[in-house]
């Protein structure tokens, strides 16, 4: 069972949260007939999209578990919203069992700020250009390490001496007190050897480099530089770029305006694109048209889109280092059993083999696998051969 990739989307009040988490979550009217759009309140479905093989292969594709739209296959994804991130709430003015159950599913942050700076530190409204965003970045990142650091040092003199005197693996005692973040083992172990000291000898400054470490490897974070399309916010992109290495300019409330354009019928526009086109001028008032320019030359000429698809396939594919598999039953009509052409379209992790896309098929798929078939090629496969994006693969199991 396949079940959708999590991805945080946090940010402090003001900054454009709300409208991110609407941009980038397709409207009902997009995907009409796609039955999880919403899932509740702070959970929606938005979209990794990659080219769908069907047009170079010259198939008419009859997708599943996604759905492509002019050749660009787009796959689900959950976004989860985090909200009470504030400044300080580490202490306890905020973050709770809620924040825990967030932080173990999200294998992801997206980070929200207000790059144009016209929101404080708190999130109440200023003038635009007064507030550095960087400031913002670094308090986010400070309060999971801080909230992390609090679990650990509650017991950490205690837990060094049952390591020292029971002979025990401290990052296996580590890993037990984390347990409930879906931190694995391996990000511990990763992480605490880039720490210098001999873990016996830590205090509290090798503790915040271990979490920092720690965060970065298991929970990356990619920056959304939304509010872009205010004049403000072009010199704190550029900053914030070169201070950070995932950073994504966006604008929100453009891929909003857009997309409820295309819906009246005014433009044709796809979301995530990088251009639109008006269909009718004299449809067009006059401030809508000046809307529309604004955009054009502001954002999308500027940073080539909105930056919110851009945003979602930054963190499954850089972030998260994942690729598309399309596995496919028939390896020469690239159908399911039902005769569905190019039916799924699978994230993987990156170095993943054939063997390990069965498992994560079914169980039952990996325990019977024989071998398997890239259908592009029409060649058999070793089982231990690294799968490419956009592989088209068919399974042979002896069930
Ligand atoms: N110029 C500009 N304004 C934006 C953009 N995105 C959001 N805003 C505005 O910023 C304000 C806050 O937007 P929300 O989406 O409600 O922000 P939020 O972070 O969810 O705020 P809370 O619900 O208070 O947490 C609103 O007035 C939006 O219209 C953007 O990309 N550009």
């Amino acid at each position: 069972m396949i079940t959708m990739i999590q991805i945080a989307v946090t940010g402090k009040p003001n900054v454009g949260k709300s409208s991110f988490f609407n941009a980038a979550t397709l409207s009902e009217a997009e995907v009409a007939s796609y039955p999880f759009t919403t899932i509740d309140a702070n959970h929606a479905v938005a979209y990794a999209s990659c080219r769908c093989p069907c047009r170079e292969l010259g198939v008419e594709c009859n997708p599943r578990n996604s759905r492509c739209i002019n050749g660009v296959r787009l796959i689900p994804v959950e976004l989860i919203d985090v909200a009470g991130l504030v400044p300080g709430a580490h202490e306890g003015r905020g973050l709770g069992n809620k924040f825990l159950d967030d932080l173990r599913q999200a294998r992801a942050f997206l980070h929200v700020i207000d790059a144009s700076g016209s929101t404080d530190e708190e999130g109440r409204p200023v003038e635009a250009g007064s507030h550095d965003p960087l400031e913002d970045v670094e308090f986010l990142e400070e309060e999971i390490t801080m909230w992390l650091y609090g679990i650990l040092e509650r017991n950490w003199e205690r837990l060094l001496r049952k390591a020292a005197s029971e002979k025990l693996d401290m990052n296996r005692i580590i890993h037990e007190q984390l347990s409930g973040t879906g931190i694995t083992p391996e990000d511990i172990i990763e992480a605490s050897r880039k720490v210098d000291a001999d873990v016996y000898s830590w205090g509290k400054d090798e503790l915040l480099q271990f979490l920092d470490e720690l965060l970065r490897i298991a929970k990356p974070m990619l920056i959304v530089a939304n509010k872009a399309d205010l004049p403000s916010a072009g010199e704190n992109i550029e900053r914030l770029k070169d201070a950070y290495p995932h950073v994504v300019p966006a604008s929100a409330e453009a891929e909003l305006a857009l997309r409820r354009a295309a819906e009246a019928g005014l433009i044709s526009y796809t979301p995530g694109g990088s251009e639109f086109e008006i269909i009718d001028e004299s449809k067009l008032t006059d401030k809508q048209r000046a809307a529309l320019e604004y955009i054009r030359e502001n954002v999308l000429e500027v940073y080539g889109s909105t930056g919110v698809q851009e945003a979602i396939n930054r963190a499954v594919f850089d972030l998260l280092d994942m690729i598309v598999v399309f596995p496919v039953e028939d390896e020469h009509r690239f159908t399911d059993q039902k005769g569905n052409v190019l039916p799924d379209a699978i994230l993987v992790p990156r170095g993943s083999s054939p063997r390990d896309l069965a498992y994560l098929i079914h169980t039952e798929i990996g325990d019977s696998f024989l071998h398997a078939v890239d259908a592009r090629k029409g060649m058999r496969v070793a089982s231990d051969h690294e799968l490419e994006d956009g592989d088209i693969i068919s399974i042979i199991c002896s069930r």
